[in-house]
């Protein structure tokens, strides 16, 4: 059991509410997940509690920054999903998203679709093409509110690979860890000016257990 609750740390101090019935949502997740990792590797973050800090609660505290993500019914692209983070408990917190994960890696993406037919999931769809190739067709340009990447690249090669698929004033919100910000800094700046970014930090948040500071970066398409 994972018992996701709203006195979890830190769901309880970025005062994220879980709507109703998330909990147990929460917990099918976990189940179906770790399910199909038993045959496809998708993770090797598969303890009750680490999923539910590292994989769970991680993917949802975007929702504290930016609560249209918890009420809106925003058309999101989910840049390398891998094993389906964040956009299967996004999808799952906020039915009224409809959401694309995308991945490189055709094997992930069908598990993902697996655990979102599974999960019952109907907002949640799959597409298997590297970013870059799926940009330039004339059905996925200009075509999304939000693209989210979590773990997939550097800041800069993301605003290159992200840019093509959002609509005008849309936005990419990369999951990333304050130490990586910093890192990426210089070539960040020169990508976002280029292409016409503005830049958005949330503050620097901790999650328990050991699993370190998180902090996001939007970047605000000008256009
Ligand atoms: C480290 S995993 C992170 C997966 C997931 N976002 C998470 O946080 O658990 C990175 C994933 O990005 C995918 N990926 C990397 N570059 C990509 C690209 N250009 N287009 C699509 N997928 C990509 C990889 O195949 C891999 O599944």
């Amino acid at each position: 059991m994972i018992n996701l609750q709203e006195s979890d740390s830190p769901l309880d101090e970025l005062k994220i509410q879980l709507p109703e019935g998330f909990s147990q949502k929460a917990e099918e997740i976990y189940q179906v997940v770790t399910k199909i990792n038993e045959t496809h590797n998708l993770t090797r973050i598969t303890s009750p509690e680490d999923f539910k800090i590292r994989h769970l609660i991680d993917s949802i505290c975007s929702v504290a920054y930016y609560p249209e993500l918890a009420t809106e019914s925003l058309k999101i692209l989910d840049l390398g999903c891998g094993g389906g983070f964040p956009c299967i408990p996004l999808s799952a917190y906020n039915p009224q998203l409809d959401i694309t994960g995308l991945d490189s890696e055709g094997t992930k993406v069908k598990c993902v679709a697996q655990a979102a037919s599974e999960l019952g999931l109907s907002n949640l769809k799959t597409i298997h093409a590297r970013g870059r190739e799926l940009a330039i067709k004339e059905e996925h340009k200009a075509q999304y509110d939000i693209v989210t990447a979590r773990a997939v690249a550097t800041a800069d090669k993301l605003i290159k690979e992200c840019r093509q698929f959002l609509k005008p004033k849309g936005r990419i919100l990369l999951y990333k860890t304050p130490e990586a910000i910093k890192k990426e800094e210089k070539l960040t700046l020169r990508e976002a000016k280029k292409y016409k970014f503005d830049i958005e930090l949330s503050p620097i948040f901790t999650l328990p257990n050991d699993a370190g500071q998180r902090q996001f970066i939007v970047f605000h398409s000008q256009r």
